[in-house]
């Protein structure tokens, strides 16, 4: 821990660039098992928040993992730090007044918890993508499933490895149920109705 750095108040703050951008700024985090449609789901609501008008951007699992958080696995300690690494990203994307969009499967009830008590009330969007492990293994959209079912990926989410539900998100998505255009009406839905856009 290095204790001689000290925290430097910004002269633009967060309120100024809301006020400039013309809404809200906070972090939609998506959860959910491989294939249940995280990606999928970020990418159709970003697109819908853009052509709004909104500033919002993806984070992607995949994606970051070959950059920032390249080198960690898919140990418990490895997800954590994951997981907390892109709380903190999402926290600087808030500040900056724009939605993040995060797509990371975050297992782990109590990393997605210490994402939330990082931010204010009302920032953090929990959206449960729920989706049945026989639907998003028939889904298997790269193959993984197949792979981890032939013992070829250790501790795959699902099969060799926990998820944790999120127990009171403020959304949750079946996709199992609902088209792609309804769930991203009810996410848009819902940053309206609490006054984000
Ligand atoms: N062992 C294991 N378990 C789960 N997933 C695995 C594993 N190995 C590789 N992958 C691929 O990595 C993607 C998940 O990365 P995340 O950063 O979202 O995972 S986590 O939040 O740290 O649990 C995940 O992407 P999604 O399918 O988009 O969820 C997989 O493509
Ligand atoms: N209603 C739906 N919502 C989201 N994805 C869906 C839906 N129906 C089918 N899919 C498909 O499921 C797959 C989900 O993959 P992806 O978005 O990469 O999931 P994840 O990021 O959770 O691993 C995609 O191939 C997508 O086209």
């Amino acid at each position: 821990m290095n204790t001689n750095i000290t925290w430097h108040h910004t002269t633009v703050t967060k309120e100024d660039r809301r006020r400039l951008n013309g809404h809200s700024s906070a972090v939609l985090w998506f959860t959910g098992l491989s294939g249940s449609g995280k990606s999928t789901l970020a990418n159709a609501v970003d697109r819908g928040l853009h052509d709004l008008g909104n500033r919002s951007y993806v984070l992607d699992g995949d994606n970051i993992r070959h950059g920032l958080n390249q080198g960690l696995g898919f140990s418990p300690e490895d997800r954590k730090e994951n997981i907390r690494r892109i709380g903190e990203v999402s926290k600087l994307f808030v500040d900056s007044g724009q939605f993040a969009l995060t797509a990371f499967i975050s297992p782990y009830r109590e990393d997605r918890d210490n994402v939330r008590a990082l931010l204010d009330k009302g920032e953090f969007i929990e959206i449960y993508v729920k989706c049945s492990l026989d639907e998003c293994e028939r889904r298997d959209p790269k193959g993984l499933y197949g792979k981890a079912r032939r013992g070829e990926i250790p501790e795959f989410t699902g099969i060799s490895s926990p998820y944790e539900e999120p127990a009171n998100p403020e959304l949750t998505i079946p996709t199992d149920e609902w088209t792609i255009e309804e769930s991203v009406q009810r996410v848009i839905d819902f940053l309206r109705q609490n006054g984000h856009v």
